[in-house]
């Protein structure tokens, strides 16, 4: 049998990244599809991924003719597959997709640290192990002799470890005479990676019940006949001393030397106490140490006990010799929620709307077992209208037919809560997958899920990629949200395709909730490739009313605070009621775009429609989606004022200014300065929730997914630097915001309020979230984005450059400009062309230049085969032209 392995160095080789090798006899039976594998590779070893079985001896033919001899594969290196079957499948769709090598994606859905490192190790050679005085005495250098002598001890030295230990020239000296000498031979070898089971040595109590009666009764016995021997000894002089557990009564004082009398004491020896009777006393200590924490759960280790209990580990050795305990190597598992009380859930009695939901969602579970691909589902539900019940309930049905669910949530801030609210409907059945946890946790997580001790994957993008045995429903709650796309790493993917991909594979539903969906997904609704579901109203309350606040009159009014007086009014009746607001402010892109502050217009590239950017170092005004400058602006070319200003503020200056107006209120802050880590993120979380502050202010980190029910007012300071980016997606992203902000407010009993402070009170996007109507938001978008061409109705690939010479990165995005439009021209492609090169919007980013340019088209799949540009990031689909 041959057998085709897709190996890790085959990440480079993207011609031919499969290599078939033979199956030696023993394995042929075990191997598996997915399986991870040890292969030669070269004079190394290499792992792999086993991506085919082949029946037969012979060589496809193309190989026989190169003439190249087939190497036996070397291992299993774990006989469970790391990725399933329908994984394999979907790492083919991603490599060819987001034009990424094939051993990349499929590598990449591992998780962490789990591929092996190569290296090679020096061991005794056969006949030096058989004769080791025949060995050394043949004619070697000192250093072989030093080696030959660490090797007897050692058994096996690293290569690399030899080289630090010698130096490189020594070393490799002795490397040459180690080939020449037969004593010492140079083996490949796989090292484990990162990701380890976590062992703990535990020890077991192996009697139980009325052995252990029996047992206990005997040691007792034995230290009663140990004590009145020790008696018999000092018979004569001291006073008897018991130390027996039965019959140290509690009023009885513990047997003190140094209290008798001078003369007593100093006949008083050996010890009271004979050494052995010491030791069973010790012993019976530790079985009932062992026993109680049974109870308890929490095991002893080894050491801890000898510590507790005075045993030596001699002495637990003898209670192992005899049968009475094991100390055994268990695994320990790094949970992720331990320590964090979840408070259990029940079914809520659905609303009529959210039954309908419901029942769309298993009507389509239905669809795929009868084998026809399901349509993904839209679910649309305004914010508040009880999506989450829907995705709970829909999941216990599919776990109640035996197979297992998959939800992403995008971002920490929200995954605290939807873990908790999953992880509380499905106790211990929940595995979290999340690119914040150890690597060690991730590690446990993901064979907890392989193994199907668990029914629900909650996590980030990447859980997509756990291998999830009967996977029957895909979740992506909040489908709207950037963090699903990764930008960065190859593959460029987005979560939401990849699902919808895994979806078709295994025909089950995806399932994407959003109040605000992204304006690709309700297009393809619309067309029909989605089927929507729509929750129209909110669970017991009503969407809180949205008042807009223009900044303009404020000025005007002479109120240059950067909070409004409404704004400022409604935060005091707030504090006076004790309930708790939110204050919003989106900090991405501060103090770029430029804005008139009497009449609120924005310098807009007229080619793009996108807002010009304002740099300062060449001080011109910049397009950053095509590259067109004009000169900077000194007055407002609408209303001629002099107001004309680049727009930047932050949660600090903001927190300072409400500090200012109401010294008594207590304000938590909540950005990536406050938070830098999951933990902070709860305890931010949880102390808002209890109550603990009056006002929480945030970046776009606190719009997504709270629920929290005292809060009554959200208060947006700026709603215009998210409009102002420039970007196509711009006013998608405003919109998204305003409305999952403002979905924040009036969760509980009491009514809720927004207020919403712009410059920009006309702008569609603002107009529209301040009446809650998506409907309204799409339809003027969707018309512009078919007006410019964007997508969806172009595909966009983005490809950027990053050097720490500047030229060098402009040079060569030229380069690839011209080369790309001769591919394009070759291809033939209609309607495709680039724009840019420019430089990026934040053109220097950890000391590189970054230049980039955007190619559009209908299907640039064509293109992207040809395109050879390893050196570029490619991000095929971004999110954003930034
Ligand atoms: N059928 C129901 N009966 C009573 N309460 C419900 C019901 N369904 C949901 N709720 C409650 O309504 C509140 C809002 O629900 P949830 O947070 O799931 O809404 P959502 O649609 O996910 O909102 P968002 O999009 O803003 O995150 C929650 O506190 C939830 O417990
Ligand atoms: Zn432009």
């Amino acid at each position: 049998m041959l057998v085709e392995v897709l190996t890790a160095a085959g990440r480079w080789n993207v011609e031919q990244p499969l290599l078939t090798y033979r199956v030696p006899e023993a394995l042929a039976n075990q191997l598996r599809p997915g399986q991870l594998v040890a292969v030669p590779y070269g004079e190394r070893l290499d792992e792999g991924i086993v991506w085919n079985l082949l029946e037969g001896d012979e060589l496809p033919e193309p190989l026989q003719e190169e003439g190249i001899e087939l190497r036996d594969l070397y291992s299993i290196l774990d006989p469970k597959p790391a990725l399933l079957l329908h994984q394999l499948e979907l790492a083919r769709w991603l490599a060819e997709y987001y034009a990424t090598p094939l051993a990349h994606a499929v590598f990449g859905m591992l998780t962490p640290g789990m591929l092996q490192r190569s290296r090679f190790v020096l061991k005794l050679s056969e006949e030096a192990l058989k004769d080791a005085v025949q060995a050394s005495s043949q004619e070697t250098s000192l250093n072989l002799r030093a080696l030959l002598g660490l090797l007897h001890n050692d058994g096996s030295l690293d290569v690399e470890q030899l080289k630090k230990m010698l130096g490189k020239t020594k070393a490799q000296q002795l490397l040459k005479e180690i080939k020449q000498s037969k004593l010492v031979v140079r083996e490949p070898e796989l090292v484990e990676g990162k990701a380890r089971i976590k062992l703990r040595r535990n020890v077991r109590l192996l009697v139980q019940g009325e052995e252990l009666l029996t047992w206990r009764e005997l040691l007792e016995e034995r230290l009663r006949k140990a004590e009145s021997e020790a008696q018999a000894q000092s018979a004569s002089q001291a006073t008897p001393v018991s130390t027996s557990r039965k019959s140290m009564s509690k009023t009885e004082a513990p047997f003190n030397p140094w209290s008798m009398s001078a003369s007593a004491s100093a006949t008083l020896a050996p010890p009271v106490m004979s050494k052995e009777g010491v030791v069973i006393q010790r012993q019976l200590a530790a079985l009932d140490l062992l026993q109680q924490s049974i109870n308890r759960g929490s095991p002893w280790t080894p050491s801890a006990l000898c510590r507790a209990t005075g045993l030596t580990p001699r002495q637990l050795q003898q209670l192992e010799d005899q049968q009475l305990v094991v100390v055994e190597n268990k695994e320990q598992r790094r949970d992720p929620l331990q320590g964090r009380a979840i408070p259990s859930s029940q079914p809520l009695q659905l609303t009529g709307e959210q039954e309908a939901a419901l029942r769309a969602i298993l009507e389509a579970v239905e669809e795929g077992k009868a084998n026809s691909v399901p349509r993904p589902i839209l679910l649309h539900g305004v914010t508040g209208s009880g999506k989450t019940e829907v995705y709970l309930q829909a999941m216990a049905s599919v776990i109640a037919e035996g197979k297992r669910c998959i939800i992403l949530v995008p971002e920490i801030a929200l995954t605290t809560q939807a873990v908790q609210r999953v992880a509380g409907r499905f106790p211990e059945r929940v595995a979290i997958i999340h690119s914040e946890l150890s690597v060690g946790e991730r590690y446990d997580e993901w064979r907890r899920i392989r193994a199907g001790e668990i029914d629900v994957v909650i996590g980030s993008r990447s859980a997509l990629f756990a291998p999830v045995p009967d996977l029957g429903l895909i979740i992506i709650d909040e489908e709207h949200e950037a963090a699903y796309k990764q930008s960065e790493f190859k593959p460029t993917y987005h979560a939401r395709e990849a699902a919808i991909k895994l979806g078709e594979i295994l025909k089950v539903p995806v399932v994407l909730g959003s109040a605000t969906p992204a304006v690709e997904s309700y297009y393809r609704a619309e067309q029909g490739r989605y089927q929507l579901v729509e929750l129209k109203g909110r669970i017991g309350a009503n969407l809180p009313p949205v008042e807009i606040v223009d900044l303009r009159s404020e000025l005007r009014a002479g109120h240059t605070s950067i909070i409004s007086r409404r704004l400022l009014d409604e935060l005091g009746k707030v504090l006076e009621r004790g309930q708790q607001a939110i204050l919003f402010l989106n900090r991405r892109g501060a103090a770029s775009c430029v804005l008139c502050r009497d009449c609120g217009f924005t310098a807009l590239c007229e080619q793009c429609d996108i807002p010009l950017t304002y740099h300062a170092t060449e001080h011109v005004l910049m397009c950053h989606y095509c590259g067109a400058q004009s000169k900077i602006l000194h007055f407002c070319p609408s209303c001629r004022s002099a107001e004309i200003r680049y727009f930047g503020l932050g949660t600090e200056k903001v927190q300072r200014t409400i500090q200012k107006y109401f010294p008594e209120a207590r304000l938590l802050r909540w950005d990536r300065d406050t938070a830098r880590n999951r933990h902070a993120h709860e305890e931010l979380l949880d102390r808002f929730a209890n109550r603990e502050a009056d006002i929480l202010i945030g970046t776009q980190m606190i719009a997504k997914g709270l629920d929290l029910p005292g809060v009554t007012l959200v208060g947006v300071v700026s709603a215009d630097i998210a409009l102002n980016l420039p970007d196509y997606a711009s006013p998608e992203r405003a919109f998204m915001l305003l409305t999952q902000v403002a979905g924040r407010a009036g969760r509980g009993s009491e009514a809720g309020h927004v207020i919403v402070q712009t410059f920009n009170p006309e702008h569609f996007s603002i107009d529209a979230a301040s009446r809650h109507d998506y409907n309204e938001f799409y339809r003027i978008e969707i018309e512009t984005r078919q007006r410019y061409g964007y997508p969806p109705f172009r595909q966009f690939v983005k490809f950027t450059y990053s050097h720490s010479n500047r030229h060098r990165s402009q040079l060569e995005a030229m380069k690839l400009c011209e080369k790309l439009k001769g591919w394009i021209q070759r291809l033939n492609l209609s309607e495709t062309d680039i724009v840019g090169p420019v430089p990026a919007l934040m053109e220097r980013i950890r000391n590189k230049y970054r230049w980039q340019m955007i190619v559009r088209g209908p299907d640039l799949s064509r293109l992207l085969r040809v395109v050879d540009a390893p050196d570029w990031e490619i991000d095929i689909d971004p999110i954003s032209t930034l």
